[in-house]
C-alpha cells in the first residue's frame, strides 16, 4: 500500500499553511481540508459540535453514527484538549471512523470533534482541521491515548516512511510510503531523529547566513510542517539580519521586519557535511505595510530547539523515516 495527496498553498497568503484535502467517514464521506502537521499528533476537525460563531465558514465534520460496523462511533469519555506554541488551542470529544488519505484509508482512526477552537483557527476559515504527524506519545486524547493516522497506516504500507515535497506559491505533494526517486536531485542525507519530546528532533551540523562562511556547531531542531517560519536562537536571527540595511526588531510585532525593496541573504543548514540551501527569496513572509515586510526566520525564543518551519522544508525534499527513527533532506 502507498498514498499520494496534494499539499495546497493556503490560498493568497504566503504560503502561511498547507492543506491536504483528507476524507472522513463511509457511510457519508466528507473532504476536509487539514494542515498536515509534524509538530503536533492529534487529528482534529472543526464538527458540528463546534458553536456556530466559532466554526462560521469552516467545512465541519459531522459523524454519520449508524449502526452499521462502518459508521462512525463515539469513544465514550474521550476528550482532548491541545495549545499550540502560538498560544492557539481547541478541544474536544472523540469519534472513531474512516479515515482515507491520497487513497491510503484508516478503518478506526480517532477523529477528534472540536467543541472550542481559539479565534485563529476560526479566523483560518481554509483550514479545517490539523491531522497531527508528530509521535502518538504527544496525543491529548484522554484517558485512552490514541495513535496518529501514520501510525495506524504504517505496518500496512510498503515501507514504514512518507516524505514532504513542499513548493513555494504551488502545489506540493505529501507520499505515504515510498521515496519517490524522480522527485528530488542528488542522494538524501540523512541523520537521527530522537523522540524523547515527541517531535521529529534532530541536530543540524551548522549554519550559514548569506555568504558569510559556515558556522560548525551542533544545535537541535525539529521539523514542523505546521510552523510556517523558521526560528532559529536570537543571536543567529540578529546576525542573519544585521546583513539587510535597514532591518529591524519591530517591538510592536515582536519580530524582524525588512524594506521589501531588499531581498534577504540565503540561509544555509548542514547535515553533516550535506549543505541545504533555502534561497533568500523563501525568507520574505509577507508585507506588514507598503514598505515592510515580515521576515521569514524569526527567533526561537526560549525553545531549546530551532524549528524548521515551512519556508525551509519547501526548499527541500524531507523524509520522515517513522521505520528507522530517521530524517532525511534532499535538494530538489
Ligand atoms: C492557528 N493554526 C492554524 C495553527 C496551526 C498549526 C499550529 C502549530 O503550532 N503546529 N505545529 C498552530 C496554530
Amino acid at each position: 500500500l502507498t498514498g499520494s495527496a496534494v499539499a495546497n498553498p493556503n490560498p493568497s497568503n504566503f504560503d502561511r499553511e498547507y492543506l491536504v484535502p483528507v476524507i472522513i467517514g463511509a457511510v457519508t464521506p466528507q473532504t476536509i481540508n487539514m494542515d498536515l502537521d509534524t509538530g503536533s499528533s492529534d487529528l482534529w476537525v472543526f464538527s458540528n459540535s463546534t458553536p456556530g460563531a466559532q466554526a462560521t465558514g469552516h467545512v465541519v465534520y459531522q459523524p454519520n453514527t449508524c449502526n452499521a460496523s462502518t459508521c462512525a462511533k463515539l469513544l465514550p469519555g474521550e476528550t482532548w484538549s491541545i495549545q499550540y506554541s502560538d498560544m492557539s488551542s481547541s478541544s474536544g470529544i472523540v469519534y472513531s471512523d474512516l479515515v482515507t488519505i491520497g487513497g491510503a484509508a484508516v478503518s478506526s482512526q480517532a477523529v477528534e470533534a472540536a467543541q472550542i477552537v481559539s479565534s485563529s483557527f476560526t479566523t483560518d476559515t481554509a483550514n479545517s482541521g490539523l491531522l497531527g504527524m508528530a509521535f502518538s506519545s504527544l496525543n491529548t486524547c484522554r484517558p485512552q491515548q490514541q495513535l496518529t493516522w501514520f501510525d495506524n497506516i504504517k505496518a500496512s504500507l510498503a515501507a514504514e516512511v512518507w516524505t514532504a515535497n513542499l513548493q513555494k506559491g504551488a502545489a506540493g505533494t505529501y507520499n505515504f510510503g515510498y521515496i519517490d526517486s524522480t522527485a528530488y536531485n542528488s542522494n538524501i542525507t540523512y541523520t537521527p531523529v530522537s523522540t524523547l519530546r515527541g517531535f521529529w528532533e534532530f541536530t543540524f551540523s551548522g549554519y550559514q547566513l548569506g555568504s558569510s562562511s559556515f558556522v560548525t556547531t551542533d544545535m537541535a531542531a525539529i521539523a514542523d510542517t505546521g510552523t510556517t517560519l523558521l526560528l532559529l536562537p536570537s543571536a543567529v536571527v540578529e546576525s542573519y539580519w544585521a546583513q539587510v540595511p535597514s532591518a529591524h526588531l519591530e517591538p510592536s510585532l515582536g519580530a524582524y521586519i525588512y524594506p521589501c525593496s531588499a531581498t534577504p541573504p540565503n540561509f544555509t543548514f548542514g547535515i553533516g557535511s550535506y549543505r541545504g540551501v533555502v534561497p533568500g527569496s523563501y525568507l520574505a513572509y509577507g508585507p506588514v505595510s507598503s514598505q515592510w515586510c515580515y521576515g521569514g526566520i524569526q527567533s526561537q525564543g526560549s525553545s531549546p530547539f530551532s524549528v524548521f518551519g515551512d519556508v525551509l522544508l519547501k526548499a527541500q525534499f524531507v523524509v520522515f523515516d517513522v521505520g528507522n527513527l530517521r530524517i532525511g533532506y534532499a535538494a530538489k
